[in-house]
């Protein structure tokens, strides 16, 4: 009896099994069909990279002799450089591509065939459309768009790399050849860093040499001007914002500048002026190595290497209650401290040569070279606006002569219009604006016409005078300076960059 059902359940497997061929078969063919009428050519190849069926559209692309058969010969010899034998090694579909037969070009695609136990077992070939001349618009724009993308991304990443290294930053005096010993040890340690120094004395300079050294430097260098930015936008900035995360967010989740720095370098400039509300976000930052975007529950992992510098006395600022102490603590792991210039005088005349060299690249024509007396009275200026106020300075005298070296003369009134206090009027009355008015550096009596000042000069000397004035009123607090003089946080931190002022120090100095 057992035998009986044995037999009876085999016979019904056989006939399922057959039924089940038979359906393949009639499907197989009716692909091949389909294939045929479909496309403009079609090619169907076994494992092995043999022909086993082409329909005629193809041969005739080909050119191939309708006597000749083609089936069981190795696709190469058909097709040249055919590529579906690739597809059958590597089990991927290449969806669209272009191939190029006897001089045509044909948009085609390639797929492989995978039999029940998902084992690849031949490959089928479609020409798509064999008329691309007709799309060569479409191409064009889209290889257009294509390498405009690349000159993108190619000029974002140059962006995002190190600008400078150590041998660039330029000082042999004991501070700064100290300084620079321990910033290229930092440099070789993943841990952060905090800069400390005047404005002007070269801290992001030195950021940048710090990443070009360490072992991120393929990785991006990410830089945030925590003062330069408007508080409501600095946490969108920051950490970056979730879809519709508010309104006008848009749809698509935005990087903040912390993700932006993922494997690489995140320089976080003024970090003093980080307002306290997101001074917590960016400690967990720093403990958990996680971002939280705006708007946004989950947490992104980030692997980045923080640098911050400030011109600011953090520690006064912790005791204030101005500065978290716990953020402190975390960022103050290894502080380096630049020096300001008029402690180092002796790197005045290798940083003015360089500055001058920098210019001549600039603006063409040789370099300005400096006489001994020009070198001695920059020497006797205490710098409040550090190294950038040099670079300024020289810019300046460089464009009021025309001669090859720079003298004290050109120097004296340039410094002098730069001093704290010095007015519109103070120029002309009191100190001469192009021949000085240190008479002991002073080359001779100066003529009415020497003492007129260029417009751009007074201006920029009159808006000098009344930033430190705003300053003062607003006891060095930058957010209140920029509201007595009616512009943005922004703005009033770009004019201090651009004069050289140091902001907590407001008033006449040396
Ligand atoms: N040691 C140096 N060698 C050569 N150039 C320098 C040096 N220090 C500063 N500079 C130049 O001076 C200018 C100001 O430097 P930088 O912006 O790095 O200063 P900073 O301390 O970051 O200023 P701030 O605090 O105002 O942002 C830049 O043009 C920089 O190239």
């Amino acid at each position: 009896m057992e035998r009986l059902i044995d037999s009876v359940a085999a016979r019904r497997r056989r006939a399922a099994a057959a039924r089940e061929a038979g359906l393949r078969d009639r499907v197989a063919r009716a692909a091949v069909e389909l294939f045929d009428q479909l496309y403009e050519g079609a090619v169907l190849i076994d494992a092995a990279g043999t022909v086993l069926w082409m329909n005629d559209k193809y041969r005739a692309i080909l050119g191939w002799n309708g006597m000749d058969p083609v089936e069981g010969r190795p696709v190469e010899d058909i097709i040249p450089n055919s590529r579906l034998r690739e597809v059958v090694a590597s089990g991927r579909a290449d969806l669209i591509d272009i191939f190029e037969v006897e001089g045509r070009q044909l948009v085609v695609s390639r797929i492989p065939l995978k039999d029940e136990d998902g084992r690849v077992s031949g490959a089928v070939g479609m020409i798509l459309y064999d008329r691309v001349q007709s799309l060569k618009p479409l191409v064009d724009k889209f290889q257009g768009m294509q390498r405009d993308l690349e000159t993108a991304r190619r000029q974002l990443a140059d962006a995002r790399r190190a600008k400078y290294g150590f041998s660039q930053f330029i000082g042999n005096s004991e501070a700064v050849r100290l300084l620079k010993r321990q910033a290229r040890r930092a440099a070789e340690r993943d841990i952060t860093v905090l800069l400390l120094g005047e404005t002007g004395t070269g801290k992001e300079m030195l950021a940048h040499a710090l990443h070009a050294a360490s072992e991120r430097q393929a990785g991006p260098m990410v830089r945030v001007n925590t003062a330069a930015i408007p508080e409501n936008l600095l946490e969108a900035e920051l950490f970056g914002v979730a879809p519709g995360a508010y309104t006008g967010a848009g749809n698509k989740p935005r990087d903040g500048k912390i993700r932006l720095a993922h494997g690489g370098t995140l320089f976080l400039d003024e970090i003093g002026d980080m307002p306290l509300s997101l001074q917590s976000k960016l400690l967990r930052v720093l403990q958990e190595r996680e971002v939280e975007p705006l708007g946004s529950n989950r947490v992104i992992p980030v692997d980045v290497r923080v640098i911050a510098a400030t011109s600011r006395d953090l520690g006064r600022m912790v005791e204030d209650g101005r500065f978290r102490a716990d953020l402190y603590y975390r960022l103050n792991v290894l502080p380096l401290r630049l020096p300001p210039l008029r402690e180092r005088l002796d790197d005045i005349e290798p940083l003015a040569d360089a500055l001058l060299e920098r210019l001549a690249i600039e603006q063409g024509g040789r370099p300005r070279r400096l006489t001994d007396r020009a070198v001695a009275r920059l020497q006797r200026h205490d710098w409040p606006g550090n190294v950038r106020e040099l670079a300024n300075l020289l810019e300046r005298a460089a464009l009021l002569t025309d001669e090859a070296e720079i003298d004290a003369g050109h120097l004296d009134g340039l410094i002098a219009a730069g001093q704290p206090g010095t007015t519109v009027a103070d120029p002309v009355v009191g100190a001469d604006p192009v021949m000085g008015a240190d008479p002991v550096a002073t080359d001779g009596p100066a003529s009415a016409a020497e003492t007129v000042e260029p417009l751009r000069e007074a201006l920029a000397a009159a808006e000098r005078d009344a930033i430190r004035r705003a300053l003062a009123a607003a006891g060095g607090v930058k957010t209140q300076a920029a509201k007595l003089l009616g512009i943005s946080r922004a703005q009033f931190y770009e004019k201090l960059a651009t004069h050289g002022i140091e902001a907590g120090l407001p008033g006449p100095r040396g």
